[in-house]
C-alpha cells in the first residue's frame, strides 16, 4: 500500500507544497478539535463519578459549563479546520488540472487523434480529484487521524492502562484487514477508473455526432459500457460495504472485552463506574480515526489508478517544445520561408515532404495546390509547429521557428481551416475568441469586413445570440464568415487558409471569397486549396507534386 502512495507523492507533492502552510493550519485546528473532544470525555468521567454517583446536582453546573464551552470550541476549530482542508484541496485541484492541461497543449495532433476526448475529460476531472483525495485533503486527514489516535489512546492509558491494552489489542487486526482490503481494492479501482474513462469517451463521442448516432447508431453502446462501469463500481461497493461491517464486528468484540475486563476491575475496586463509562466513550472516539486510517487504503488505491492515468498524459513527450533560450522578438513582419524541408510523420517511413522550398513575403498570397495526400496541410502544420521538420528549417522573418517561443509563433499566425471551430458562447464571444479584450465596435467592424453583419443582425439577439457548441444555429458559410471575422480581429501578420471553401456549396463558397481576400490583404498568406476561384486570388501558385516526384521551387 505504501509503495504506490510513495510514487503518487513523489510526483504530485511538489504541487501541494505551495499550500503546505494552509494544510498545516488545517491539521493544527483539527488536532485542536480532537484535543477538545478528549477534554470533553474527561469531563464526562468526572461528572459520572462526582455528580451522578453521589446525586449532587450542585457539582454539575461548573463541569457542565466547561463541557459546553469545550464543545463550542471544538465545533469552531473543527469547522474552520475542515474549511481550510477543503480550500487547500481545491487549490491543489486547480493547479494539478492546470498543469495537466498546459502539458496537453504541447502535445501533437496525433496524441489527440489516438485518444477519446471523453476519456481525457475523465482524466482531467475525476482522476485529478482522486489524486487530490490523497495528496491534498488525504494528508490532513491521515495526520489528524494519527494524532487523534495518539490523543485518545494516551487518555485511555491514563484512565486505565489495563483497559487500554484490551482496547488496542484490536489494532493489529485492523492493520491486517486494511492490507488485505488494499490488495483487493487496488485492482478493482484500476478497472473502475479505466471503465469510467471508456464510458465518458463514448458518451462524448456520441454527443458530438448525435445526428449520425440517431440515424445509424448502435443504441446499446452507452448502456453496455455503463453496465461494465456499474459492475466494477458495485464490486468496489461490495468491498466498501464489507470493510466497515468487518471493522464493526472487530470493534464490538473489543468493546465487549473492555466491558468484561472493566467489570472485573470494578469488582476489584481498581476502577470506578465513571471511569469505565469514560473509557467506553473514548473507544467511541478512538475507533473512527482508526477506521479512517484503514479506509486510507481505498483512497490510495483510487489515487494510484488515477495518478497512473494522469502520468500517462504528463509523461507523453511533446513533439515540440520551447527552447530554454527562446526569446519573443515581438510581432513578426510576416516573411515565411521553408528551406529544403524534409518531413516524415512519427512512426512512418515515407517522407511527406522532401527538399521543399517556399518563400512568402509580407503581404503576398501564395496558393498551395496538389493532389490529395501531397502534403499541403503538412506545410501548414510545420509552419504552426505542430511538428518539427525532419530536415531543413522553417523560418519566420528569417528566424528558425524552433528558436521562437511557441506562444509567440502562434500569436503571429491565424489559422482558418475547412472545419470551422465555434465555441459555446455568443457570436460576439466567438469573434473575440483570439482577442478577449476587443471592444464591441471592433467586433462589429470585423463582422462587417467579413460580410457577416447582415446575418448576425437578423439573429434574435444579434451579436449576443448564443450559437451553442459547434455553432449549430449557423450555416457552414455563416460559420466560416464568423471565423474570418475572428481572424481579422486577431490581426496576425501571417495567415494560413486550409481549404476554407471545401465544405461549402457554390453560393456559400462565393460569399466568402471577398471576405477572404480582405482578410488576406496586407498579410503573408498561405492558401491551401483546390478551388480555382480562390487560386485566382493568389499572387503565386505552388503545386505540390505527387509524393516524392521532385522538389518544388518557386
Ligand atoms: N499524423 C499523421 N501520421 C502519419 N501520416 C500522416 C499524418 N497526417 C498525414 N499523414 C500522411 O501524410 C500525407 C500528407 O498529408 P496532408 O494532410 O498534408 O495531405 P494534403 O495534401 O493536405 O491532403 P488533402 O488534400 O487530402 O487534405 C498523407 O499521405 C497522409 O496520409
Amino acid at each position: 500500500m505504501l509503495a504506490p502512495a510513495r510514487v503518487v507523492f513523489a510526483r504530485f507533492w511538489p504541487l501541494a507544497r505551495s499550500n503546505r502552510r494552509l494544510l498545516g493550519a488545517a491539521a493544527l485546528l483539527l488536532v485542536a478539535a480532537a484535543g477538545c473532544d478528549t477534554t470533553a470525555i474527561w469531563l464526562f468521567s468526572g461528572i459520572t463519578d462526582t455528580v451522578l454517583k453521589n446525586g449532587d446536582l450542585a457539582a454539575f453546573w461548573r463541569p457542565a459549563a466547561v463541557w459546553a464551552g469545550v464543545a463550542l470550541l471544538s465545533g469552531v476549530v473543527g469547522s474552520v479546520g475542515q474549511y481550510l482542508t477543503a480550500l487547500a484541496g481545491e487549490r491543489f485541484l486547480l493547479s494539478l488540472r492546470d498543469k495537466v492541461f498546459a502539458h496537453l497543449r504541447t502535445l501533437s495532433p496525433d496524441f489527440f487523434a489516438k485518444r477519446q476526448r471523453g476519456d481525457l475529460v475523465a482524466r482531467l476531472t475525476s482522476d485529478v480529484e482522486s489524486v487530490e483525495a490523497l495528496v491534498g485533503s488525504g494528508v490532513v486527514q491521515t495526520f489528524t487521524s494519527l494524532v487523534s489516535v495518539v490523543f485518545f489512546a494516551a487518555a485511555a492509558v491514563l484512565l486505565s492502562w489495563e483497559l487500554a491494552l484490551a482496547a488496542v489489542a484490536v489494532i493489529p487486526g485492523f492493520v491486517l484487514l486494511a492490507r488485505w482490503f488494499a490488495r483487493r481494492v487496488t485492482k478493482l479501482a484500476q478497472v473502475e477508473r479505466a471503465r469510467h474513462g471508456l464510458l465518458t469517451g463514448v458518451i462524448e463521442e456520441d454527443l458530438a455526432n448525435m445526428a449520425l448516432v440517431q440515424v445509424h447508431g448502435r443504441p446499446g453502446r452507452v448502456g453496455e459500457l455503463g453496465l461494465g462501469w456499474m459492475r466494477s463500481k458495485l464490486a468496489l461497493a461490495r468491498f466498501g460495504a464489507l470493510y466497515p461491517a468487518m471493522v464493526y464486528v472487530m470493534e464490538t468484540v473489543s468493546v465487549l472485552a473492555v466491558i468484561g475486563f472493566g467489570a472485573w476491575e470494578i469488582a476489584q475496586h481498581r476502577l470506578t463506574i465513571g471511569g469505565l463509562f469514560a473509557f467506553a466513550a473514548f473507544l467511541g472516539y478512538l475507533y473512527p480515526p482508526i477506521r479512517a486510517l484503514g479506509q486510507l487504503s481505498l483512497t490510495v488505491a483510487q489515487a494510484t489508478s488515477g495518478s497512473a492515468r494522469l502520468l500517462e498524459l504528463l509523461d507523453a513527450e511533446p513533439t515540440v517544445r520551447d527552447e530554454p533560450t527562446a526569446v519573443d522578438p515581438g510581432r513578426a513582419k510576416g516573411l515565411v520561408s521553408f528551406h529544403d524541408v524534409g518531413f516524415r510523420y512519427p512512426d512512418t517511413d515515407e517522407p511527406v515532404l522532401d527538399g521543399f522550398r517556399l518563400i512568402v513575403r509580407p503581404g503576398e498570397l501564395v496558393a498551395v495546390t496538389g493532389e490529395s495526400g501531397a502534403g499541403k496541410s503538412t506545410v501548414a502544420r510545420l509552419l504552426l509547429r505542430f511538428y518539427d521538420t525532419s530536415e531543413g528549417t522553417v523560418r519566420l522573418d528569417g528566424v528558425d521557428v524552433r528558436t521562437l517561443p511557441l506562444a509567440a509563433l502562434r500569436r503571429d499566425i491565424s489559422l482558418l481551416s475547412q472545419e470551422t471551430l465555434m465555441f459555446h458562447g455568443t457570436i460576439a464571444d466567438n469573434i473575440a475568441y483570439g482577442r478577449p479584450d476587443a471592444t464591441r465596435d471592433e467586433i462589429v467592424a470585423a463582422a462587417r469586413a467579413a460580410d457577416a453583419e447582415d446575418f448576425v443582425q437578423s439573429l434574435p439577439d444579434g451579436y449576443d445570440t448564443l450559437v451553442g457548441d459547434r455553432g449549430y444555429r449557423l450555416s457552414g458559410g455563416q460559420r466560416q464568415r464568423i471565423a474570418i471575422a475572428r481572424a481579422l480581429l486577431a490581426d496576425a501578420p501571417v495567415l494560413v487558409l486550409d481549404e476554407p471553401t471545401s465544405s461549402l456549396d457554390g453560393p456559400a463558397a462565393r460569399r466568402v471569397i471577398e471576405p477572404l481576400r480582405r482578410l488576406a490583404g496586407g498579410r503573408s498568406t498561405i492558401l491551401i486549396t483546390h478551388d480555382p476561384r480562390l487560386v485566382a486570388l493568389a499572387d503565386r501558385v505552388v503545386h505540390l507534386p505527387d509524393r516524392l516526384s521532385f522538389p518544388v521551387t518557386h
